[in-house]
């Protein structure tokens, strides 16, 4: 398994070019099970959840072919016999349950495996379902696997989601633009990658309103057709890499980065004295001052803070001036990174829900664990500022979501490297 090697080494200075975002490609592959038509997905990132996906694809009895080196992923699929996403494919990662509406909506039946819980919380499936047994499917649970079908094809329903999970909303949205007649999702989710799956979906030949807010309609039509789509930009890598020259001090452009995605979290970064500025191509970020100020931060559904950038802000508020209280409100275990950061010397108090960190002039390099992906590339930024050298252990969560991380932060003059075990 490789390892990160990470020598703080002062200011960071240079250009980051932003990638397709994770979540919304792993949202937009499954779409093709909607339409026997190509789907092709532009400036798709390459990391390892796209392969799983891929091979959850594949194994449906889809066609994927990536070309530019993974930047392109062009997918159909025709009828095909097996409609099980199995146990071994979907335990690898979660997103594996957004076939489920796909399925379901195309062929009238679906099984796939639950996947189960995960270092960050338990993630049941109950919102998913219920909203899919609104349109009429029937669905049971035998021997792990969620066996779905309908008798007449899904029907248009009046859905009200107890909570705005992205992943339910993304499942009964897809469900729905093959359902006879009209569905009304509210208290739905508004995550930019929902925005951009509906934009996809509308090139396909969806006829959906209201994405981006917290009521979307979907008007069920006959069938899809094929459609090109440029994957959005990943605003949580975005997140990630403004914090760098946060901790580390310099000035770095983030090609392709929107400040529109990331409204609650710049909101901070300007309360901490990081400043950010649009260019013509992305955003600049610098910090204004030697140290940043300890600000709080509780993350929720979009638009406010996002929970898949806490750890890293947490990273931030280790050597922030003052004290700062971190809540968790959407995750109840992800704050797995609090103990390795306090291997590096950094003060936190973690209570159920809630970290107080109290920042410290510096860490120290030390040999931590990645738990999970944004732990991973919390530890990372934090070793970016600390003393010595730090070595991240088991990174293979973070390949499931950054691409070339180490080589992105090299060329703004991170000493950084990835070691393999057999080296
Ligand atoms: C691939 C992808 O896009 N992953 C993102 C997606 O995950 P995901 O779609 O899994 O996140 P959800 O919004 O569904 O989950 C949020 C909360 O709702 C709970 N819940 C969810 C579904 C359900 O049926 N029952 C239930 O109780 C979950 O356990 C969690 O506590 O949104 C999360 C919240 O922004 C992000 O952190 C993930 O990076
Ligand atoms: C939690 C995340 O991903 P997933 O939902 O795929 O586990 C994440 O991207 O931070």
């Amino acid at each position: 398994m490789d390892k990160i090697v990470v020598r703080g080494n002062g200011p960071l200075n240079g250009k980051i070019s932003i990638s397709g975002a994770k979540n919304a490609c792993l949202t937009l592959m499954p779409a093709t099970l909607l339409s026997e038509e190509p789907l092709t997905l532009t400036n798709a990132p390459r990391l390892s959840d796209i392969r799983t996906m891929t091979t959850l694809l594949r194994s449906l009895g889809a066609e994927v072919q990536t070309m530019q080196e993974g930047k392109v992923i062009a997918m159909s699929s025709h009828d095909a016999d097996n409609h099980v996403a199995d146990y071994d494919i979907v335990r690898k990662m979660r997103a594996s349950n957004l076939v489920l509406g796909p399925l379901l909506a195309r062929h009238g039946h679906a099984v796939v495996s639950l996947p189960g819980g995960c270092s960050i919380g338990a993630r049941p499936m109950d919102i998913h379902v219920s909203a899919l047994e609104a349109m009429g499917a029937e669905i049971e649970l035998k021997d792990g696997y969620l066996h779905a079908k309908t008798s007449g094809g899904l029907k248009g329903a009046d859905i009200t989601l107890r909570f705005a999970s992205v992943g339910a909303t993304e499942n009964t949205v897809m469900a729905a633009t093959l359902a006879k007649g009209t569905t009304v999702l509210r208290n739905a989710a508004r995550e930019p990658e929902i925005v951009d799956l509906v934009e996809c979906l509308r090139k396909m030949g969806a006829e959906i309103e209201g994405e981006g807010t917290d009521t979307i309609t979907i008007q069920g039509v006959d069938r899809l057709h094929g459609a090109t789509h440029p994957v959005v930009a990943d605003r949580i890598e975005t997140g990630t890499y403004m914090l760098a020259p946060a901790i580390a001090g310099g000035e770095v452009e983030l090609i392709g980065g929107r400040i529109d995605l990331l409204g609650a979290f710049c909101e901070k970064l300007d309360a901490c004295g990081i400043d950010v500025t649009e260019t013509p191509t992305g955003l600049i970020v610098r910090r204004r001052n030697g140290r940043v100020n300890a600000v709080n931060v509780v993350t929720e559904i979009f638009p406010g803070f996002p929970t898949d950038l806490q750890a890293q802000m947490m990273a931030v508020m280790c050597t922030a001036e003052g004290v700062s209280v971190l809540e968790e409100r959407i995750f109840e275990n992800r704050f797995m990174h609090a103990p390795e950061l306090i291997r590096m010397g950094a003060h936190i108090d973690v209570h159920g829900g809630t970290a107080t960190v109290t920042g410290v002039d510096k860490l120290k390099g030390a040999q931590v664990m990645a738990t999970d992906l944004r732990a991973s590339v919390s530890l990372i930024l934090a070793a970016l500022g600390a003393e010595g050298e730090t070595v991240v252990n088991r990174v293979y969560h973070l390949d499931r979501g950054y691409e070339r991380v180490e080589d992105k932060l090299s060329a703004v003059g991170a000493h950084i490297e990835r070691v393999s075990e057999d080296e």
